[in-house]
């Protein structure tokens, strides 16, 4: 069993009860078990101007190798109807492959940990719930450290658990 760490967001549609979903579609996959999923927050878009999003992260066990996690990222993703035309645009559902145990890779499909997590507010702080001692491979620094570094004042606490 290995452990990942999975980031959530969406800014189409209902994206509560998207999210809720694609959480138990990634628990009821075989080969994964879910254990932990932080709260759900309200954020400001990181990029373009676009409508707020909804993100959270959850903490999977899994019998995978990282490329089948993110195939399995990447369905889910389209069972929910994602649409992709450009970098940045509004969609449904986003599910990146944050975390997975303490492994660097770097392939040109699959950047583990996630290239831009460290300047994200809206991944750390709902990571930061749930894996706070979980060490970044790459800085060597914990979540709960990288946390205090990134501005959080557009992250609001949207359903708390
Ligand atoms: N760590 C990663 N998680 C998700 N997707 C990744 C990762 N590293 C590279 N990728 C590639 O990015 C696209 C998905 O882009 P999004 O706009 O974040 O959905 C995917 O095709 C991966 O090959
Ligand atoms: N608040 C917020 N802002 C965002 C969010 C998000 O989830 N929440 N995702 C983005 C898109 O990231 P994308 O997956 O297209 O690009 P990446 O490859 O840099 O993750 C861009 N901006």
């Amino acid at each position: 069993m290995k452990s990942s760490a999975i980031a959530l967001g969406s800014n189409i549609g209902d994206s509560l009860a998207i999210l809720e979903a694609a959480i138990e579609a990634l628990a009821q996959t075989p080969g994964v078990v879910l254990q932990a999923k932080s709260s759900w927050y309200r954020t400001k878009a990181v990029g373009p101007p676009q409508p707020d999003y909804i993100n959270g992260t959850a903490i999977l066990q899994i019998e995978m190798v990282p490329e089948q996690l993110l195939e399995t990222l990447l369905n889910i993703e389209n069972q929910f109807g994602r649409v992709r035309r450009e970098r940045w645009e509004p969609r449904t559902l986003d599910l990146d492959l944050l975390l997975y145990d303490n492994l660097i890779l770097e392939t040109p499909k699959l950047q583990v940990p996630h290239p831009r997590m460290q300047q994200r507010a809206f991944v750390l702080v709902p990571l930061a719930e749930i894996a706070p001692d979980w060490v970044e491979p790459i800085s060597g620094r914990r979540i709960k450290e990288l946390v205090k570094d990134v501005d959080c004042t557009e992250v609001q606490l949207l359903v708390g658990y």
